[in-house]
């Protein structure tokens, strides 16, 4: 049996893949707003992509907007990630700074996960996720690959590396330019969720010829699934409500 990850009620890496919705927003306004939408939706994690937030090199007021969006997701677990612009995200950032941010996002106590990517730096991304361990939250690591999908045995690789770094849950995120691509994406998922991960892993396979990565967790192994409930936060990602549904269609019919 793998290990699960008890979170706030969700169990990650059993049943049904777990739903997470992004806020993809640039101001305090439009964030709350995001957030109180979202946590009457059949969601099970919410991200914070602060890379969108204005003010995200201010780490007083990222403070307090996690003081406020813990107060209205109440009971759903936060995922805090800063996606570096050579990895999709918004912004660029220097190390010192992405490490110094997610320590202070940590110390609140009041996120469940933080991303860290993977080609942070091989040390830098060792520290900061014995950090976040000492500190009780959980790591997911993450590579994505906006271009291309590279072969099967490098997927491994990453994800293999991100466990062996000791996150929690290694992700990757590739793009898929044939169908070809999605097919080696979904057997490097099956092949590592049998062969070499010690707990949950997450895949996707983006745009629209990746779509059905997003809807296949639980055959083929990828525990969390990235859906929008307003702005997407990368190509592919289908409406929460929808996918929520096909999800639990799913697994009724196994
Ligand atoms: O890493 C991921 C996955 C993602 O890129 C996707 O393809 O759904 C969306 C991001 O917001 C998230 O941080």
């Amino acid at each position: 049996m793998k290990r699960v990850i008890q979170v706030k009620n969700r169990t990650i890496g059993d049943g049904i893949p777990k739903i997470c919705v992004p806020i993809v927003e640039e101001t305090k306004d439009n964030i709350i707003k995001e957030a109180t939408m979202i946590k009457d939706m059949p969601v099970d994690i919410v991200e914070w992509r602060v890379d969108w937030f204005e003010d995200s090199t201010d780490c007083n007021k990222v403070k307090d907007i996690l003081v406020i969006l813990s107060e209205i997701l109440i009971d759903l677990p936060i995922l805090f990630t800063f996606r570096t612009k050579r990895e999709g995200g918004n912004k660029d950032i220097a190390v010192s700074d992405y490490i110094d941010l997610n320590e202070v996002a940590i110390n609140t106590g009041l996120i469940d996960f933080i991303d860290v990517e993977l080609f942070t730096g091989e040390s830098e991304a060792l520290s900061l996720i014995e950090y976040a361990h000492q500190h009780h939250c959980y790591v997911i690591a993450s590579n994505h690959d906006f271009d291309r999908t590279p072969s099967k045995s490098e997927i491994l690789k990453r994800l293999c590396k991100m466990q062996d770094l000791g996150a929690d849950i290694p992700k990757i995120a590739v793009m898929p330019n044939h169908l070809s691509d999605v097919f080696t994406l979904l057997e490097a998922t099956s092949e590592m969720k049998e062969l070499h991960a010690s707990g949950p892993i997450i895949t996707m396979a983006m745009g629209s010829l990746g779509l059905i990565s997003r809807l296949s967790g639980e055959f083929f192994g990828s525990s969390i699934t990235f859906a929008s409930a307003n702005k997407k936060s990368a190509p592919g990602q289908m409406p929460v409500s929808e996918i929520s549904t096909i999800l639990e269609l799913i697994h009724k019919n196994l």
